[in-house]
């Protein structure tokens, strides 16, 4: 089982924005990408999903181009978790998880009570089971963020594909919710493909990383291998402290200039 990029050229009309990219997500595996601001990770993953075409290469799921698949079909395979958006519909919190798991009803079937157990159970493993009847446009932005990893959790599909998940989380709710992601790999055996700003939070959860920059993956491998301070560097023109700690892990740090 694997969702793949193969050899695909990403962009939108007239503005190529990356080119050649070749990756693969296995199941079980967390693999994080990291690139600089407008580096094509939100379009990489749009391309994935088959949101977006691609201008080259193929996207596949499991070996299918994702261009001979359904929405449906897609839906039942790869949830997303998009960056938090504002919302416009005024649905409770419950309400929308549940949609998550519109994917596996049939056409016209209504959620049953189930279906309804299953997103309480997301609400609760994040925490926000107290905002099941909260309506979700009246809620924070780390607060719906938490709502859409939720509706991911009740796809429960064999992967997840999240844009930043962590970008407007508090400290607690990030080490939450890097907790979830690798309980979704390590014992669902999810394949999850995450972006990322924080160096971090890659060598703390991901199998390997992936390093966009410059219309093209530069780097793909294990996070201590691929995150070099060197490579940091000139990735994101800053200098970085790569330290390992007592206990085994490693972290980085930038220096202020
Ligand atoms: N709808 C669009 N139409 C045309 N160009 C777009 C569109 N969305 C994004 N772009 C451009 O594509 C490039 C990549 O954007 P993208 O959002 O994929 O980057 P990103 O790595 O996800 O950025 P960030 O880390 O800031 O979220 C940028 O140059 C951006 O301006």
């Amino acid at each position: 089982m694997s969702l793949a990029a193969d050899h695909l050229t990403i962009g939108y009309p007239g503005h190529v924005v990356g080119r050649d990219m070749s990756l693969a997500v296995s199941a079980g595996e967390i693999v994080c990408l990291l690139g600089p601001n407008g580096s094509g990770k939100t379009t990489l993953f749009r391309t994935l999903l088959g949101l977006l075409p691609a201008n080259g290469g193929t996207a596949r799921i499991d070996g299918s181009d994702i261009r001979a698949l359904s929405r449906a079909d897609i839906a039942r395979r790869v949830a997303f978790v998009p960056q938090a958006h504002n919302a416009m519909f005024p649905y409770s919190i419950l309400d929308m998880v549940t949609m998550g798991r519109t994917a596996h009803l049939g056409l016209f079937a209504q959620p049953t009570a189930g279906d309804r157990e299953t997103a309480l159970r997301a609400l609760a493993a994040l925490g926000i089971d107290d905002l099941a009847g909260a309506d979700y446009t009246a809620v924070s932005g780390g607060q719906r963020q938490l709502a859409l990893i939720a509706r991911a959790l009740a796809q429960d599909t064999a992967f997840v594909v999240m844009d930043e998940p962590t970008a407007s989380l508090d400290f607690g709710n990030q080490a939450l919710v890097l907790a979830q992601i690798r309980d979704l790999s390590r014992h669902q055996g999810k394949g999850v493909v995450l972006s990322t700003h924080d160096p971090d939070h890659a060598l703390a959860i991901g199998d390997r990383v992936a390093l966009l920059s410059d219309g093209g993956l530069v780097a793909v491998g294990p996070p201590a291998e691929v995150l070099t301070a060197e490579r940091l560097a000139s990735v994101y023109g800053v200098a970085v402290t790569v330290t390992r700690l007592d206990d085994g892990r490693t972290v980085c740090v930038p220096t202020l200039g």
